[in-house]
């Protein structure tokens, strides 16, 4: 069993609209949408990884964010710990800076089917507070 760290960021404007992207068609969770994020490397915290998954990933480099909640899921065959942390200033426009398809959704209209089983539960509070 793969056990991995993940840090992600919703990224939010100020019209309260969320940038997605969406996973290539090679990867695990394939062609789901899903904020931006990846793995810690070692010696990384969450945050630097954040910060550094985000400028890699989506172009931008991250000013202020907050830790909005940490999920524990257990896939088939890894088991991942993610925080996701909530990203409302930033410097530069984000885009899928590595090819990957991206769109911006109003929160109240997030869909949790779109995205990997382990974010349902955000998704699900995301809309609450919507
Ligand atoms: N980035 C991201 N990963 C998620 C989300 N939800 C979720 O279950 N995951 C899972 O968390 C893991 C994150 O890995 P990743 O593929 O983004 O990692 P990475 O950017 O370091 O990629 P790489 O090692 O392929 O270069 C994957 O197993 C992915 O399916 C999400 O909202 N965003
Ligand atoms: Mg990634």
């Amino acid at each position: 069993m793969k056990y991995l760290h993940i840090a992600v960021g919703i990224i939010r404007d100020a019209q309260q609209r969320i940038f997605l992207t969406q996973r290539s068609a090679d990867s695990h969770m394939a062609n789901k949408w899903e904020f931006a994020g990846g793995k810690l490397e070692s010696g990384e915290t969450a945050e630097q990884a954040l910060k550094r998954e985000l400028n890699e990933e989506v172009g931008i480099d991250a000013i202020s964010f907050l830790p909005f909640m940490t999920i524990e899921h257990q896939f088939d065959d890894r088991h991942v710990t993610i925080d996701f942390f909530i990203v409302e200033e930033w410097l530069g426009e984000p885009y899928g800076r590595e090819g990957q398809p991206q769109r911006w959704v109003a929160q109240s209209e997030l869909v949790a089917e779109e995205f990997p089983p382990a974010n349902a539960e955000v998704i699900a509070r995301l809309k609450a507070s919507a």
